[in-house]
């Protein structure tokens, strides 16, 4: 017999899409696909996208609901990714095994690896402002901001240095482009490639932790590192975590990046709000203070910043779990073994007052209305999060501090939303 609990529990709201198709054609062309659907169906709606069906929710009871029973759910990826990462990949783990992994690849994001990490980022940040001031000819910062973060990953936490950091660039890059294909590995096609280029860069990779002991960065932190009965990790599964490094940490970052260049730049009235605050920073930090110079307390509207940005144009749109067993999530109960879309950016949108106004203060006077998650939540949490904040605040104070930049006119500035929001034009930009 239903309890009283069941009796409120409300069906799960179904696009009626069949094949999926025409959904997964919007779904890639229309960056307002979710909040179309959600106003029509609420807050958690079921579709198909070519023939994977999919749940999306958005709203804080939705996600907390979701995030409250980790035990129902699991990690979930597209099969492209699924096998573009690998099978010892953490992302493509669970329970024991999982947490085993983050355990010894999160010492690569402890706040004394960061502290390490600190002089080559700022070094990194002076060089491009420097850069940036002696250029005769506008410079695309969004591409300026890539190389940034793909070095910081590259050279800063794995230690590569000249054509071997260039190499692996040029493989990475053939490797990201299949990330959301079909995963069949037809001669020629990009997911082919992909696996090609995937073999070369696990070599490289291997090679790379060999000469870890030699101090180049951090990845001396990692020996010893035990799977989850006590054994130490072979080469082969800590390369495979070291490839995940790259993807979610490197086109993630250098988009929130872009993003926020792009609107302080098209805000003036915001740009001056904030540099009032930065004028009143040191810049370059003494690296042992760099993790903490610009943080919440020391910098509180260039953290509102960061939220907002965050917010309106998040890096990560989704992220997904698959249920185990059939769960409640805000009313509506939804069934074993279905995949769940966390769709952020829907989300991030949704709640009372002017959402969709880039307007950073509402961090710092009244709170923010909608549930913010940028780095997700949960067991499965960003791993690199401090990194990545580390390396936006160091970028923000290291170019606003020194330099006046403007866009130069006649530029798209529009934002292509897929992999991660950027820029159409690239930012072109000159110093003033
Ligand atoms: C602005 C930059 C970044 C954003 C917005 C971001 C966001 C996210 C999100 C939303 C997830 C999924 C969380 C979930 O499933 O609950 C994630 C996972 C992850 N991120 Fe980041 N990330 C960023 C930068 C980085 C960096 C710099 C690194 C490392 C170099 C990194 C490493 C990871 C890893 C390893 C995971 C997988 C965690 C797991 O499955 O347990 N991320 N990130």
């Amino acid at each position: 017999m239903a309890s009283s609990d069941d009796a409120k529990l409300r069906p799960l709201p179904n696009t009626a899409a069949l094949s999926g198709v025409l959904e997964a054609f919007a779904f890639f062309r229309d960056p307002a696909f979710a909040q179309k659907r959600f106003k029509r169906h609420g807050n958690v709606f079921e579709t198909s996208l070519l023939g994977q069906p999919m749940v999306f929710i958005q709203g804080g009871q939705a996600i907390s609901d979701l995030l409250a029973q980790p035990n129902a759910v699991e990690g979930w990826w597209p099969e492209s990714v699924r096998k573009l990462l690998g099978s010892h990949s953490l992302a493509n783990r669970n329970g024991a095994s999982h947490r085993a992994r983050r355990r010894v690849i999160g010492q690569l994001f402890s706040a004394s690896a960061l502290q390490r990490y600190s002089a080559g980022i700022i070094s990194m940040v002076k060089d491009l402002a420097d850069e940036l001031q002696a250029a005769t000819t506008a410079l695309p910062l969004a591409e300026r901001m890539r190389r940034f973060a793909f070095s910081v990953i590259a050279t800063t936490v794995l230690g590569l240095e000249g054509t071997d950091r260039d190499e692996l660039f040029v493989d990475f890059e053939i490797w990201t482009r299949a990330l959301f294909s079909i995963p069949i590995a037809l001669p020629g096609s990009s997911f082919a490639k992909a696996l090609k280029a995937r073999e070369r860069l696990l070599k490289r990779l291997q090679k790379v932790l060999l000469k870890a002991s030699n101090g180049n960065g951090g990845l001396d932190l990692l020996a010893g590192g035990l799977d989850e009965a006590g054994i130490p990790l072979t080469d082969e599964d800590v390369v495979e975590q070291l490839l995940l490094l790259l993807f979610a940490g490197y086109e993630t970052t250098a988009s929130s990046l872009s993003c926020l260049m792009r609107e302080l730049l098209l805000n003036p009235q915001v740009e001056t709000w904030l540099r009032e605050e930065i004028d009143g920073l040191d810049w370059p930090p003494a690296p042992e203070q760099a993790t903490t110079a610009y943080d919440q307390v020391n910098a509180p509207k260039l953290d509102a910043v960061v939220s907002e940005i965050m917010r309106l144009t998040p890096a990560v749109g989704g992220f997904f779990r698959r249920t185990k067993c059939a769960l409640v999530i805000d009313g509506v109960e939804v069934p074993k073994n279905r995949v769940v879309q966390v769709a952020l950016a829907a989300s991030n949108r949704h709640g009372a007052g002017d959402l969709e106004a880039f307007r950073p203060q509402r961090h710092l006077d009244d709170g923010c209305s909608a549930t913010l998650l940028p780095f997700g939540g949960g067991e499965r949490v960003c791993l690199g999060k401090p990194l990545a904040e580390l390396e936006i605040r160091l970028m923000v104070v290291g170019l606003f501090h020194q330099l006046r930049l403007h866009l130069i006119p006649d530029q798209d500035l529009t934002l292509q939303m897929l992999p991660s929001p950027t820029p159409r034009d690239g930012l072109l930009t000159k110093v003033l």
